[in-house]
């Protein structure tokens, strides 16, 4: 296997789409077909199939243990497929790992939170952007580079709304703002694909409407993948609709095809 392939996909990916765009077609970012994963005798994803258009902001629902989370660890390359394919913008990554695909333009956020809590948020953003582009050794540059890292990393967080906080220990954060903050870290790596492991889990009503607009907000050059419970703030955001069942699609349409079908309102949304 090779781990070090080809140049990222953003730059030769977006005059691509433009060109695509221009003439009316549309594109596909991510397209898993067939995948399947098992844990021992338990098949946890059977010959899930998936596509996601430019810019569509896609929900995954389905009850506990549908296979949501194995999904996502799948697609990040945080688990190998057994199985089937995963290619984003038209390569396939299916064998290359997490590192590879977070280069090629794949993000994150977790559903619990892995930031570094003695660190400034600041710092964090810093980490996040460096993983992109690691610092090098280079006396003379060095200082320029973290300063403009620095720079890059207050614009982030300034989208989030937490410039003001930017130096502060993340411990002194709430856990709504520390949310905002992973979101931010994920969008400083400019992905092409980012997934939202239950962006709203254990937020306050107040703390839902605020990350509710920074998810409105996203730009549509970013494709976002999102598994979300709360279905009144999930539903707000989602261009499509996949339900899994068992590890399998029951059924993956637009949003209200989803919701109408019967088989969401037996298996999933219980009446
Ligand atoms: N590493 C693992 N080893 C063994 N079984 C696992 C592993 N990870 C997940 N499973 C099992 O796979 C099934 C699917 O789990 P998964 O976490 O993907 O579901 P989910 O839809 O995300 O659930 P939830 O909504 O509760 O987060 C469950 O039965 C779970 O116990």
């Amino acid at each position: 296997m090779r781990t070090r392939p080809w140049r990222p996909i953003r730059s030769r990916w977006r005059r691509h789409r433009e060109c695509e765009r221009r003439e009316g077609r549309s594109v596909t970012v991510l397209d898993v077909q067939g995948l399947t994963k098992s844990f021992g005798g338990l098949k946890v994803t059977r010959g899930v199939d998936l596509a996601l258009e430019a810019g569509e902001r896609h929900l995954i629902i389905g009850p506990n243990g549908a296979g949501k989370t194995t999904l996502f660890n799948l697609i990040a390359g945080d688990l190998s497929a057994d199985g089937g394919s995963i290619r984003l913008a038209g390569r396939d990554l299916t064998r290359h790992p997490t590192a590879v695909r977070a280069r090629q333009g794949i993000a994150r956020t977790f559903q619990i939170l892995t930031l570094f809590g003695r660190d400034t948020l600041v710092h964090n953003v810093m980490l996040a952007l460096m993983g992109r582009a690691p610092l090098r050794w280079r006396p003379w540059g060095a200082l320029r580079r973290e300063q403009d890292l620095r720079r890059r990393a207050l614009r982030q967080l300034e989208a989030v709304g937490l410039a003001d906080k930017a130096d502060l220990p993340l411990e002194q954060t709430s856990y709504g703002e520390k949310r905002r903050l992973e979101i931010a870290m994920a969008l400083a790596q400019q992905p092409v694909l980012l997934l939202l492991d239950e962006p709203f889990a254990g937020l306050s009503a107040e703390e839902r409407a605020t990350v509710h607009a920074l998810l409105a907000s996203v730009s549509r050059e970013i494709t976002v993948l999102m598994i979300e419970h709360d279905m009144d703030v999930a539903l707000a955001l989602a261009d499509r609709i996949t339900l899994l069942h068992y590890g399998e699609v029951i059924t993956a349409g637009t949003r209200s095809e989803v919701v109408d079908d019967p088989r969401t309102r037996e298996i999933y949304l219980g009446h």
